[in-house]
């Protein structure tokens, strides 16, 4: 299956995203994987995982990944985000988050959902991107 997963975290959340990670490491290893970059480092530190880097979040990363969600190229989003601390780049990430509605992609902002979304990800629930992708 050529689905994309997408994989970001904020600083607070970078541990649970590499546990997350090294948890479904048997799914997560069948797709094609892209992070920001500074998540994306710690993801390969800590999983035997290979992942596609982009820019740092604060430095455009999380536009990288918007306009690979504009092109269909992402199927599915894990982001982590940090609810408490105010960051510098707020606005790229509501950007984000919009073009996921824009465009029909699924989006998990915590670990309970990125645990069900993962799961419905392994048993071919997303399969319909496919169609989305090649229609595009
Ligand atoms: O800030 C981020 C997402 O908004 C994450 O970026 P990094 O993975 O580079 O820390």
């Amino acid at each position: 299956m050529n689905l994309n997963v997408a994989l970001i975290a904020h600083d607070r959340m970078k541990d649970q995203m590499v546990n997350f990670c090294f948890a479904y490491e048997s799914i997560l290893e069948k797709y094609g994987l892209y992070t920001t970059g500074t998540t994306g480092k710690r993801i390969e530190e800590g999983t035997s995982l290979k992942v596609n880097k982009l820019a740092s979040g604060p430095l455009g990363g999380d536009q990288q990944i918007g306009a690979m969600i504009v092109t269909e190229e992402i199927d599915l989003v894990i982001f982590l985000r940090d609810p408490l601390t105010p960051q510098p780049h707020e606005t790229d990430i509501l950007a984000l988050i919009r073009l996921c509605d824009v465009h029909a992609v699924p989006i998990a902002t915590n670990l309970a959902s990125a645990e069900i979304f993962i799961r419905a990800l392994d048993q071919g629930d997303l399969d319909w991107r496919t169609l989305r992708k090649n229609n595009k």
